[in-house]
């Protein structure tokens, strides 16, 4: 354990500084899942985070993490974000101070730390320890290298986990925090796959998945929690950089997937078989498949909610239960998922802003809360009063309601609450069709999607665009909200936003309609109505 200090050990924090020095002209902010950028241009930021997760763990008086990956990015970029004591993102408070930090030159530093120490009432007296962890970016050594340097000029401790998926680090962050000492790699496999052998204890014939994994950390892991699954499901790891010589997310991936809408890279489908994919930290998940015409058929986020939706209101009707359900999406959630889950399941359904820190967040204000964006990254979080009631009923007198409560206690317990969880999601997925023996096709059936297109325009400046209402309609620059709106209502089911992306330098566009052919014609025009009136670069975007 590293000594006590009352003050901030200036020498050190500038000497150290000094060798993660920032460049002149970086500015940077805190986005919709931490830092990203070139990996090159990073130092200093993941420095600057080392030192900002002990005044973090100072204060909260737990354990933090700190995540190195740019998940669904190029393998060229990197970033980093920080895991708050329960596996939550960081406060959005603390964003703040971190941008600031980011930002400072090299004098400023002890000044904005003192600041935050002042501002937070920090002790620095008291012990800090970080987890780290990274995914298989090659920058990503360096880049943790420079995070425990920060972590060291502060005076904390560090437990670095090596390679890891997110989800496992905000797993181990969260466990370690509630009492579980050993909480590791080793009891996150141990968990989920005991609580997905309790829920699936035979295999049924349909239940070969293959994963694409991205060729990043996910292949590894999945392998791992394979060989703790044992026989309840086969798997077969596509995309494994390790054995192949294919490239982090380079035509592969959720992101991929989900946004090209077609197969990852080498993968030959057949209809009605299982494929679903990772992202490159694995804490994505979509599915696929092709129908009899060998049309491409997604399951992405929105369906997995529907699933999971589906599946716990019916358990919780077998048990003779009440809770408040509800369903959030970001405005990316197809509307007929909207629909189904509105009309047909008549769950409650909230609308926030892109970004998971902002799904869990009003996930909590339900009893058993389903959040995912329709990139498929998601989970379910549970009200601790409401897990009582749960774990009471499983003991009542009437056998059959008992039994439908333990049931549900199973199934929450394979799904990963802290953070979505690629592999704990898959897996839940699958309990849930073998449940309902249930192929992807009648999961698909639950209800159709209305036809879509993203895109994505390059600007000068991507903060020129500003929204309101849950990022679903523009504030500015003017007059583009209201070209948007006046091409919307020229399409049957049109609807279309754009935003700026929190994670990628673009402004980001999304269009349904009845068609294919009018999703992307709306998009089409919403993307030059963009490129138009809010700088665009380069040459103008087009789909179709
Ligand atoms: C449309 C879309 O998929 N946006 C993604 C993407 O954010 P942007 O701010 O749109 O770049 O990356 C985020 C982090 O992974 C994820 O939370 C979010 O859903
Ligand atoms: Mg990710």
């Amino acid at each position: 354990m590293a000594s006590a200090v009352t003050s901030i050990n200036d020498i050190k924090v500038l000497k150290l500084a000094e060798v993660h020095a920032k460049p002149s002209k970086s500015m940077m902010s805190y986005g919709t899942a931490g830092f990203r950028g070139k990996a090159n241009e990073l130092d200093h930021i993941f420095f600057r985070m080392g030192l900002l997760a002990v005044l973090r763990s100072k204060c909260k008086k737990a354990v933090i993490g700190v995540m190195v990956t740019a998940s669904h990015n190029p393998e060229e970029d990197n970033g980093v974000k920080l895991i708050d004591p329960h596996g939550e993102m960081l406060q959005q408070e603390w964003e703040v101070y971190a941008t600031k930090l980011a930002n400072v030159g090299n004098d400023e530093i002890i000044k904005e730390l003192n600041n935050i120490v002042k501002l937070e009432n920090i002790s620095l007296e008291e012990q800090a320890t970080i987890f780290t962890a990274r995914d298989t970016r090659p920058s990503s050594i360096a880049l943790s290298q420079a995070v425990k340097d920060g972590i060291a000029a502060l005076g904390g401790t560090s437990k670095d986990f090596g390679l890891m998926t997110t989800p496992q680090l905000h797993y181990v962050t969260c466990m370690f925090n509630c009492g579980e000492t050993d909480a590791s790699e080793e009891s996150y496999y141990t968990h989920f796959a005991d609580a997905f052998k309790s829920l699936v204890k035979e295999k049924s014939d349909s239940s070969i998945v293959t994963v694409d994994c991205a060729n990043g950390v996910g292949a590894p892991k999945l392998q791992k929690l394979y060989e703790h699954i044992g026989g309840s499901i086969d798997l077969v790891v596509h995309n494994n950089a390790e054995v192949g010589n294919g490239k982090l997310n380079e035509n592969c991936g959720a992101d991929y997937v989900k946004i090209q809408q077609q197969a990852p890279v080498g993968l030959n489908m057949e209809p009605y078989h299982r494929y679903c994919s990772f992202d490159g930290d694995a804490d994505r998940l979509v599915y696929y498949t092709l129908d009899s015409d060998c049309n491409f058929i997604l399951l992405d986020g929105d369906k997995i909610a529907s699933l999971f939706a589906h599946h716990i209101q019916e358990l919780l009707a077998d048990a003779k239960l009440e809770a408040k359900l509800g369903v959030v999406q970001t405005a990316y959630a197809n509307g007929s998922s909207t629909n189904f889950l509105k009309d047909k399941l008549k769950v409650e359904v909230a609308c926030v802003k892109t970004g998971v820190k902002h799904l869990h967040h009003k996930a909590q204000d339900f009893d058993i809360g389903i959040y995912f964006e329709a990139n498929g990254h998601g989970t379910v979080t549970v009200k601790e009063s409401w897990r009582k009631l749960l774990a009471s009923k499983t003991t009542q007198t009437n056998e059959d309601e008992a039994n439908a409560a333990k049931r549900l206690q199973t199934f929450l317990s394979v799904i990963n609450e802290a953070v979505g969880d690629a592999m704990s999601d898959m897996l839940a997925v699958e309990a849930i069709l073998h449940a309902k023996d249930w192929g992807v096709r009648e999961w698909s059936a639950l209800y159709t999607e209305l036809p879509n297109r993203q895109m994505k325009v390059k600007v000068a400046d991507r903060t020129v665009i500003e929204t309101t209402d849950a990022e679903t309609r523009t504030v500015k620059p003017s007059g583009l909200q209201d070209g948007i709106d006046s091409l919307v209502a020229q399409y049957v089911n049109g609807r279309s936003f754009v935003r700026p992306s929190g994670t990628e330098d673009v402004v980001r566009v999304y269009a349904e309609s009845d068609t294919q052919e009018n999703a992307n014609s709306l998009a089409d025009k919403v993307s030059s109505l963009v490129y138009d009136l809010a700088g665009g670069t380069g040459e103008k975007p087009k789909c179709s």
